[in-house]
């Protein structure tokens, strides 16, 4: 389970903020006040978990993460018992009298969704349609009727209301991607979807000059780089690498002293071992080397 006591950088996420990313910010943080949930949806790598991270901060309350995983069910969202404890009591006070007293009760865990609500958390349910839709259907009741239904738990109240401060923010990959289930329209229907893309290269060196503290033009080749690349992955019909890809190349080559140049040998093959295996399984094309050659020729100095 986790839980952040606003701590984003928990899990190295600190969000580098810019007009746009602020003002992102700035409207889901007023549909969640309004008590709606927010949802993230886009491409690996465009900056999902880390702007729901960066605005449940916002909120100032625990946050509580669920991670999207097909083996997930209602035993993790609402909680199960996990044994027994007992007690025994044996009295022989009086010898001729032999008096024992046996209590067994059953150790109730709650689970994370439960948890949150019953506390007024922020949740973030990450990549949630990683998940079987069937263990979403809870979210319906939280969402519309306020209430979480506390199905076969053998729990004497049959649901538990929502915490007046309970709020939920959800991320998740387009339909396409390997290990995405379509989700239930009736859940879709209910929350505010923010569609997120690859952000253009100039924003993702300024994000990374800040991971990095390399300089912006350096890291601009690098991006600009990446970004060329992305656009012809997509030209083929498929999603290129990301901005992850442009932050490897980065954190390598500052740590390894490596020139950013075009022409550099080490540079080159860098670029190559970050960038070749994720254009062909991204793309489908056979020879992704003579695209990255190609285009680092263009960044010779
Ligand atoms: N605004 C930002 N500030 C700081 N880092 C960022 C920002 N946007 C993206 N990143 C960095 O880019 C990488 C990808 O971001 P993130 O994990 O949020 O993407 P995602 O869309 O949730 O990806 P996935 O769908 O694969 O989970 C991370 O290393 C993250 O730290």
């Amino acid at each position: 389970m986790t839980v952040l006591q606003n701590r984003e950088k928990a899990h190295g996420k600190t969000m580098v903020q810019d007009e746009v990313s602020e003002d992102t910010l700035s409207r889901t943080l007023e549909y969640l006040r309004a008590g709606y949930p927010v949802h993230f949806s886009g491409p690996a790598g465009t900056g999902k978990t880390t702007t729901a991270l960066a605005l449940a901060k916002k909120r100032k309350r625990p946050v509580m993460i669920i991670h999207g995983n097909p083996e997930l069910n209602n035993k993790d969202m609402i909680g199960d018992f996990t044994g027994y404890s007992s007690k025994k009591v044996v009295d022989q006070y009086v010898r001729s009298v032999y008096k024992k007293e046996e209590h067994v009760t059953e150790s109730w865990r709650d689970g994370r969704l439960l948890e949150a609500v019953k506390n007024g958390w922020t949740l973030i349910y990450d990549e949630f349609t990683r998940s079987k839709p069937s263990a979403n259907n809870l979210f319906l009741s939280v969402i519309e009727e306020g209430i979480l239904p506390l199905y076969g738990t053998k729990q004497t109240e049959p649901f538990i209301r929502v915490h007046p401060d309970f709020r939920m923010i959800f991320t998740s990959n387009p339909l396409e991607y390997a290990g995405v289930y379509k989700t239930q329209d009736a859940l879709l229907d209910r929350m505010i979807t923010i569609q997120m893309n690859y952000l253009n290269e100039d924003r993702e060196a300024i994000i990374i000059a800040k991971k990095t503290g390399l300089e912006k033009d350096e890291i601009k080749m690098i991006t600009g780089l990446v970004s060329r690349l992305r656009e012809k992955c997509s030209n083929e019909n498929g999603t290129g690498p990301s901005i992850r890809a442009s932050l490897m190349i980065a954190e390598l080559a500052k740590r390894q002293d490596i020139e950013i140049d075009g022409d550099h040998q080490d540079f080159q093959r860098l670029c190559l071992d970050v960038l070749e295996f994720p254009i062909k399984r991204l793309s489908g094309e056979t020879e992704p080397e003579k695209w990255i050659m190609k285009e680092l020729k263009n960044l010779s100095k």
